[in-house]
């Protein structure tokens, strides 16, 4: 049984999930989701044509992380008890990821975490994603890291070899599907042309552009509004360079961004997109500029340099590799990181080298290969 909650886990368990499918001799393939994000989770289920067996749908209006924790724990609790499943695969480190596994032990069945490994040792950066992933590491016992360097975390921890694999990031297997749908299906291409080209008022196939996402919870309060000052400092600065800006739907992004940036000629702000023509866009723009933790692993292969706006990051391969760079969420370091990178040729062409430190596709074929030992 797959479970996930989040858009970001429904994008890494999709391929995973085909590829349990696909192999129906060997494996009775169950998804539960508990629609910790439900605008955005069932985004993704329709782009990958994912059927829910079970849907939680535990989303409530001003839920905080007690609610959501108790709900899935809970939740789980009676799924597990109904399904009986020989194993539950939960995903990276969010709040269901946690209280499922969480689940999983207490019910006595085990759990496989895919995404496994990735630290950085503050449990407040990410907040509350840190805790997440090491506690649903503590009851794991299939760890699915993505690097060696995920590996070595672990092993760190006492966790036995024999229980990791490195398996590649599930990311890579979805976004290489994904673009081979586009790239192979002309009228597919020609639709999703069209919806951006509704959304963007600029010729985004031929001018160069930042793509901006942001919704980390350590940023709420003063590193959104340090990142929208810098954002309207660079907008003005360079008023030739469009900024495209799928604004996540929490209100505390909403807020701070549609006050500070909305208006500005050449800023777009658009609502969260789906991963299709999320991708299709990544594949154009010029600049990554985020905080989050699967565009860092994306436009690495798409050769697109990113900054990513925190103080620290759980995935260090890219940036020990040179395409990936922290800037923090700080307004004159996104200001003078973004102006090196357009003023300066050699300075982008150092970091607009595609390379795959996340994996190489075959992600879920490795993940397969163990389960089909147990
Ligand atoms: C820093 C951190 O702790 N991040 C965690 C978080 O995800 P993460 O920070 O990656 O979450 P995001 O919400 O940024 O989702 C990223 C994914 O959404 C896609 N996208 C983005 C914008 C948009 O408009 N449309 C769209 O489809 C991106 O291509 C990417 O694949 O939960 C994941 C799932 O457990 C973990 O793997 C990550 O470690």
């Amino acid at each position: 049984m797959l479970v996930f909650g989040t858009r970001p886990e429904a994008i890494k368990m999709a391929p995973l999930y085909y590829a349990l499918k696909n192999c129906p001799d060997e494996f009775e393939t169950l998804v539960c989701v508990t629609a910790q994000h439900r605008q955005m989770l069932d985004q993704v289920l329709q782009v990958f044509g994912i059927t829910p067996d079970i849907d939680l749908n535990l989303m409530k209006a001003g839920q905080d992380l007690f609610d959501v924790t108790a709900s899935v724990l809970t939740g789980m609790r009676d799924v597990l008890k109904e399904y009986k499943p020989a194993a539950l695969l939960v995903h990276g480190d969010t709040t269901t990821t946690l209280a499922s596994a969480m689940a999983g032990f207490y019910g006595g069945v085990p759990v496989g975490h895919v995404e496994a490994g990735l630290r950085t040792h503050d449990l407040h950066a990410p907040f509350p994603e840190e805790l997440n992933r090491q506690v649903a590491s503590k009851v794991t016992r299939w760890h699915f890291a993505p690097t060696a360097f995920s590996k070595q975390n672990l092993l760190n921890e006492r966790v036995p070899e024999a229980h990791i694999e490195v398996t590649g990031n599930t990311v890579i297997d979805a976004l290489l599907w994904v673009l081979d749908r586009i790239d192979t299906d002309e009228e597919r291409k020609a639709a999703l042309t069209q919806f951006l080209g509704a959304r963007l008022p600029f010729d985004w196939q031929n001018r160069r552009f930042i793509l901006i996402t942001g919704h980390r919870r350590e940023n709420f309060g003063n590193g959104f509004l340090q990142i929208c000052e810098g954002l309207k400092e660079l907008a003005y600065r360079y008023p030739a360079m469009h900024f495209v800006y799928p604004v996540h739907l929490n209100p505390n992004v909403q807020e701070p961004v549609n006050r500070l940036l909305a208006g500005l000629p050449n800023i777009h702000l658009v609502e969260p997109l789906d991963y299709e023509p999320f991708v299709f866009l990544l594949k154009h723009a010029h600049i990554v500029l985020t905080d989050s933790g699967g565009i860092q692993e994306e436009a690495p292969s798409l050769g697109k340099p990113v900054l990513v706006m925190r103080d620290v990051t759980e995935r260090p391969e890219a940036v020990q590799a040179g395409t990936v760079r922290l800037v923090g969420a700080d307004r004159d370091r996104i200001v003078s990181n973004v102006a090196e990178l357009l003023d300066n040729p050699d300075s982008y062409k150092s970091m607009a080298r595609a390379h795959n430190p996340y994996g190489d596709g075959k992600a879920c074929e490795r993940i397969i290969n163990v389960l089909r030992n147990i």
